[in-house]
């Protein structure tokens, strides 16, 4: 018997591309290209030319009662099956090819939109014979298909710094997405940041490309925060202003100062800065981001209701983490609060629910989930962090990026230990005080108003 799809590679070589091809792609193209390449292709004719047949069996197809019997009305997005019976809608679909697969633009139609497509996805899978078939609304009346004969988010990337760019503080560069675009997120006015996985997913590595991304630059000064207590921040420790392992009265103390900073700041800002907000000038080595790391997080929020003298200081590092992420953000003071802890309570909601940013990598549970997402996440399938469990999605994490509907799936670099801890080494000289800083800054501005007074 002949194989459909030879059948469509053939026919298109032949009439040079004209059969049921997508308009970018030429016969004589299929002769030039590798052969993965030709595969993707060769799938991509079997699935224009089976289309009508395909929709027809799975049922993405819509019986038209609005138009009369044999009338002839011109719609967009509709293919017309009969002009003699009830119409019968079939989606119209444009397939492109890519290097992971075939992407299909599909054209709503009737009551076949995101939702029947999201339904028939596996259906769609096993019609096309393709591991995975994605679905996300592209724009009104298009849902693009994702037909991954390879998934892209499976290939692991790597970070190499670049010590000599310019540091752009207000974006954050996390990675690429499905289709190889880099996703950024906003880093400019953003107070807190959850970032939540399975243990062994990603975190980490997420946190030392951030480290290499902020540490060249003179105007970003670390918090750094380790509530494992183990030796992974060691070699970081060089390019932070202030540090701690676990222990619950040193991460006390640093809070508190990074607490002092804050109100301090919040006082003077307008003094020094001339603007109540200093994203509207950017930060700069006078008035430094601060970029707060909590490692295991949920270590310091933990009440243990049996050790009084414990729960009241992790009571305070818990009201000061809070008002940290509440009121940090005008003045250039950013949390990050990393956790593999996979309850509600990992992170006090009213700590979390303050956070403008969350990331997840792999999680074993819907309430992890929503714990680390929102409950918006159960709305979306498709970028769930339950479905990144499989070993090929570590480094992969799910998030919201502006812009974008719904949640983004980020395949992250990977950023060495030793990378970051070359880097830090290589920095260490950019580490200031920014609380020595702001008292004198304002320190400065009363004396002046003091000799004014004179
Ligand atoms: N972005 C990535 N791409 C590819 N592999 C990665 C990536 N991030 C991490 N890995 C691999 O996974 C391992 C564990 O990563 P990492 O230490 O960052 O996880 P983690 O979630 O921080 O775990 P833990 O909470 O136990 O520290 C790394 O040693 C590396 O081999």
């Amino acid at each position: 018997m002949v194989n459909p799809e030879h059948l469509a590679a053939v026919m298109a070589v032949a009439t040079g591309g004209a059969v049921a091809l997508p308009y970018s792609v030429t016969g004589l193209r299929y002769l030039t290209v590798d052969a993965d390449r030709r595969a993707v292709m060769r799938r991509g004719w079997f699935i224009r030319a089976t289309w009508r047949r395909t929709a027809a069996r799975i049922g993405l197809v819509q019986t038209d009662h609005a138009a009369k019997v044999g009338a002839d009305i011109p719609l967009a997005g509709e293919l017309r099956r009969s002009s003699d019976k009830p119409r019968v809608l079939i989606p119209r679909i444009a397939v492109r090819v890519e290097a992971w697969g075939l992407r299909i633009d599909v054209r709503t139609v009737g009551r076949i939109g995101l939702g029947e497509l999201q339904a028939a996805s596996s259906y769609l899978a096993d019609a096309w014979r393709v591991p995975q078939v994605r679905v996300e609304q592209d724009r009104p009346g298009v849902v693009r298909l994702r037909a991954l004969l390879r998934d892209p988010l499976t290939v692991p990337t790597r970070y190499e710094p670049d010590a000599s760019a310019p540091v752009d503080l207000a974006s954050w560069p996390v990675g690429r997405d499905a289709d190889g675009q880099e996703v950024t997120i906003r880093s400019s006015g953003v107070s807190g940041v959850v970032l939540a996985g399975l243990a062994g997913f990603g975190k980490t590595s997420f946190l030392n490309t951030r480290f290499c991304q902020l540490a060249p630059s003179p105007a970003v000064q670390f918090v750094l925060i380790d509530g494992k207590g183990g030796p992974d921040y060691d070699d970081l420790f060089a390019r932070a202003w202030l540090y701690s392992k676990d222990d619950l009265d040193q991460v006390h103390a640093v809070l508190s100062k990074v607490h002092r900073l804050m109100l301090l700041r919040q006082g003077g800002i307008a003094s020094v800065l001339g603007v109540k907000n200093v994203w509207h000038l950017g930060p700069s080595e006078a008035w430094p981001l601060v970029v707060v790391v909590v490692d295991e997080a949920h270590t310091f929020f933990n009440e243990t209701k049996t050790d009084k003298a414990r729960d009241k200081v992790t009571g305070e590092i818990t009201r000061m983490v809070e008002e940290l992420v509440r009121k940090g953000r005008n003045v250039g003071i950013q949390t990050i609060l990393a956790t593999q802890k996979a309850t509600g309570d990992a992170i006090p909601t009213r700590i979390r629910d303050n956070c403008q940013a969350a990331v997840s990598f792999a999680q074993r549970t819907s309430e992890a989930s929503v714990a680390a997402l929102g409950a918006d996440i159960a709305e979306y399938p498709e970028a769930h962090p339950r479905r990144l469990q499989h070993p090929d999605y570590i480094g992969v994490a799910s998030m919201v990026v502006e812009g974008r509907p719904g949640f983004t799936l980020v395949r992250t670099p990977r950023t060495e230990d030793d990378t970051a801890a070359r880097l830090a080494a290589d920095t260490a000289h950019l580490v200031s005080d920014p609380l020595a800083l702001i008292e004198y800054q304002t320190r400065g501005l009363h004396a002046v108003e003091d000799d004014t007074a004179a």
